[in-house]
């Protein structure tokens, strides 16, 4: 499987502190791939890092074969890396459809029809307020705005947080498709249900470092890694 975004030995200070301590991980196309930890372990500097919103003091990040370090957010969403943060960034004055119709990139295969057949929701709501929606809406929302976008690879941070049950078997339904549909993602989730149902591979962020790694399978027989690592104990 070929690789789609490839980061080594990955440093990001905020000020004098030193929050990335040389990351390194890959995503292949075609599969999604989990970065786990837990609170303040590094995950969202990393996404942000990896995309441009932050500016890395080293590291190399190859992206489809491009050396995208240095490069600006904006320039690194032209490539197709779409980052779509844990505040969501979404419009709240402005309709659900307005909301969607400016993110439409001229070239995307993804239309507005195709996103109203993954989202129903949105289409129910498309003349509300993006700040009238639910939680788990926005992030619809959110979601559906990268796809419009053009993505060629899709970061997710912490997509279901805080969401019911049924909003979150949705997304997790919805993650699928889009992977189905040829998009690898990279998604920061702290949900191990949620991370064994999408997950192909795992990344567990420790104090900056990446500490374990593992696919799915292994890591899901990993009791002591769990514990470890997430603080987790076995059933
Ligand atoms: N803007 C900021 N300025 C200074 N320090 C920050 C800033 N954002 C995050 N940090 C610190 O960087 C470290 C890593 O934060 P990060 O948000 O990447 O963690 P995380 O693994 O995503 O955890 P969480 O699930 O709590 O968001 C934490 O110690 C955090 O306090």
């Amino acid at each position: 499987m070929s690789i789609a975004l490839q980061v080594e030995n990955l440093n990001t200070f905020y000020g004098k502190s030193h929050i990335l301590q040389g990351i390194g991980l890959e995503v292949r196309e075609g599969e999604i791939v989990a970065l786990l930890g837990r609170n303040g372990a590094g995950k969202s500097t990393t996404l942000k890092s990896v995309c441009g919103a932050l500016r890395p003091a080293q590291g190399a990040i190859r992206f489809r074969g491009k050396d995208i370090a240095g490069w600006p957010a904006f320039r690194a969403a032209q490539e197709g890396l779409l980052l779509v943060p844990e505040d969501r960034g979404i419009f709240g004055l402005l309709t659900v459809e307005e909301n969607l119709r400016i993110s439409q990139r001229k070239g995307s295969p993804w239309s507005l029809k195709d996103i109203y057949r993954m989202f129903p929701r949105l289409e129910e709501r498309r003349r509300n307020n993006g700040g009238q929606l639910s939680g788990g809406e926005q992030q619809m929302l959110s979601i559906a705005r990268a796809l419009l976008n053009h993505p060629r690879l899709l970061m997710l941070d912490e997509p279901v947080e805080g969401l019911a049950p049924v909003i979150v078997d949705e997304i997790v339904n919805q993650v699928l498709e889009i992977k189905q549909r040829g998009i690898p993602i990279l998604i920061v989730e702290q949900n191990l249900a949620v991370c064994a149902k999408i997950a192909d591979r795992n990344y567990i962020i420790e104090l900056g470092k990446i500490a374990y790694h593992a696919d799915a399978v292994t890591f899901a027989n990993d009791d002591e890694a769990r514990d470890r690592y997430l603080g987790v104990k076995a059933d």
